[in-house]
């Protein structure tokens, strides 16, 4: 597990985010690309050398902070001089996410936009204080959790006011309650996916959401962009472990979910599941826990075509045999060995398409699940391969982000996407979106797998890795608009978990109408008139 406080740009005033802030995770665990790959990306990209080098920190150039000295000292007055800072060390590492573009932007010579300011409340109270007062003084403000978003979510934005702060919810990272009768847990928003399980499980319990970013992104931010992790088959999606939510607005403060079940009216915690910052703080998340479990058990498949493939996790989920992790990688991602971090590049470790199953709770559960599973995949024409490709999967499954850093500094660029259809036209979805990123991208490799499944659909991950041109910025948002518009064309949704931020909002009106745009824009002039909360994200 990675150290809370890692070495970042040097003169930082308050704690650094635990990731290098222009790069993925923990510097100590970034890998240098095998043979095996460097030999893949020449035999199919032609990319053989380095790029240029990015900037180290000190030599980044950040346009100068707006905030005025008097801005700074009404910050402090609130959240105390110890937990606001200026100071570019500590605007650098939150001045945007972690997507290719965001890296792209990180490494680049040229003046970067960075928040104004960085400020860590401690309470609610101070929040309250803290959303007063920039809406009097016109500050935006860009809630942080783990740094983690794809979609631009953390750009710093000041939507036409005149500065823009960088709120981090570091400090809200406590086990609130634990019921174990009812089986919930209170977490803290700011609270790390690992730092969460671990306060879980000193009392025997687990959450159970594993996102590729598990290791960084944070509880607040699971339920801010609907998060979905990868044992979803299992435990469900994070927005379906929720029972509750606090969230302060600038209109006040929300408590919000309080039975298992309720017929109150339209259900407002569905409200900020989601909302991105752009409605409220989300400090605190009440959560569906359960027993750390007893027992698992592993098996991967092959299938001799992702349709076949496709079809057997259908049957899976629709018969409800209870996998908690069930993925398939189609041709292309089988053939790099995608799924199997250590071997990626090398020779393909399986034929057709992998499959990997893995199952958790008691033994009895356990024995029962994996019978069941094993019966609908070997009748929808699976093929086992035993646990070890399951537990390969498993053991390489955060470290995948890694390579991409990699990629970018010997030339290549490397970014995901992803959206999620019903059953019926998910075939479909895979050629189109495909097409169009081999077309806006020619000779890119477009790789793609099912990690989440439903009984009415499924989400589809797409990976492509093309060699650099001379403006990769410009590359990759023309690829990524064909891909969107290809979406969109098909009727399949704009994000299954990444959520919209800044880079899917174009899409937005699309996807739930002119109406319900009117619906989220009253909604957020109700809550936030002055619309300090994260602008330009989320609502057209
Ligand atoms: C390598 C990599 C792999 C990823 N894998 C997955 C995956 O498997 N599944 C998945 O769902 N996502 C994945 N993501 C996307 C990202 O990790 C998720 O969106 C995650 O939920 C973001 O959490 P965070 O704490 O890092 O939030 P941040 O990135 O800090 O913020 C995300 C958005 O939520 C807002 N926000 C954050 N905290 C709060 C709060 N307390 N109150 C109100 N608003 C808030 C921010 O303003 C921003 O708009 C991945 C990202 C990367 C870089």
């Amino acid at each position: 597990m990675e150290s809370e406080t890692q070495a970042g740009p040097a003169g930082a005033a308050l704690p650094l985010p635990p990731m290098k802030w222009d790069a993925w995770g923990d510097p100590a665990l970034a890998k240098e690309l095998s043979a095996d790959v460097k030999a893949l990306l020449a035999a199919a990209l032609g990319v053989t050398g380095d790029a240029a080098p990015g900037p180290g920190a000190d030599e980044v150039l950040l346009h100068p902070s707006r905030l005025t000295a008097e801005d700074l000292k009404a910050l402090a007055a609130v959240v105390g001089e110890a937990h606001v800072s200026a100071a570019d060390a500590d605007r650098l590492p939150r001045a945007g996410g972690k997507s290719t573009p965001d890296l792209l932007r990180r490494r680049s010579r040229e003046p970067q936009d960075a928040p104004d300011a960085v400020v860590l409340p401690g309470s609610e109270d101070e929040i309250t204080a803290l959303l007063a007062l920039c809406a009097e003084r016109r500050i935006a403000v860009v809630p942080f959790g783990g740094g983690t978003s794809v979609v631009g979510g953390l750009d710093p934005e000041r939507g036409g006011l005149a500065a823009v702060v960088s709120l981090d919810l570091r400090r809200f990272d406590a086990l609130l309650d634990l019921d174990e009768t009812s089986g919930e847990a209170v977490l803290g928003a700011g609270l790390t996916g690992p730092a969460a399980e671990a306060l879980l499980a000193e009392r025997g319990f687990e959450l159970g959401h594993y996102p590729q970013s598990f290791r960084f992104a944070t509880i607040g931010g699971f339920a801010a962009t609907r998060s979905s992790g990868q044992d979803s088959a299992g435990y469900g999606r994070f927005d379906e472990m929720v029972r509750g939510l606090r969230v302060v607005t600038p209109a006040g403060v929300l408590d919000l979910g309080r039975a298992p079940a309720s017929a109150a009216g339209p259900d407002l915690r569905e409200l900020f599941l989601g909302s991105e910052g752009t409605l409220g703080i989300i400090t605190a998340v009440r959560v569906r826990i359960h027993p750390v479990p007893a027992a698992k058990a592993y098996e991967a498949w092959s299938f001799p075509d992702f349709a076949t493939g496709t079809a057997a996790l259908r049957a899976v989920e629709q018969q409800g045999t209870g996998p908690t992790v069930i993925r398939l990688s189609d041709e292309a991602e089988t053939m790099v060995n995608l799924a199997m971090t250590e071997k990626i590049g090398g020779e393909p470790a399986v034929t057709g398409c992998l499959a990997v199953t893995v199952f958790e709770g008691t033994p009895e559960q356990v024995a029962a699940r994996h019978e069941l599973t094993r019966t609908a995949l070997l009748a929808a024409g699976g093929t086992s391969l035993g646990e070890a490709p399951a537990r390969a999967w498993e053991h390489g499954r955060f470290n995948a982000p890694y390579l991409r850093d990699s990629l970018l500094s010997a030339g290549a660029l490397c970014e995901t996407l992803e959206t999620a259809t019903d059953w019926r036209r998910l075939s479909d979805l895979r050629f189109a979106v495909t097409a169009a990123l081999t077309e806006a991208l020619p000779g890119a490799l477009v790789l793609c797998h099912i990690s989440h499944v439903y009984p009415t659909g499924a989400s589809l991950y797409f990976t492509v890795v093309a060699a650099l041109g001379s403006d990769p910025l410009t590359q990759w948002a023309g690829a990524k608009r064909a891909a969107c518009d290809a979406i969109a064309a098909q009727g399949a949704t704009i994000t299954h978990h990444h959520a919209v931020g800044a880079d899917h909002r174009p899409w937005m009106t699309d996807e739930v109408g002119e109406l319900g745009v009117r619906i989220l824009r009253a909604v957020k002039a109700e809550l936030d008139p002055a619309g300090i909360l994260n602008p330009g994200k989320l609502i057209p």
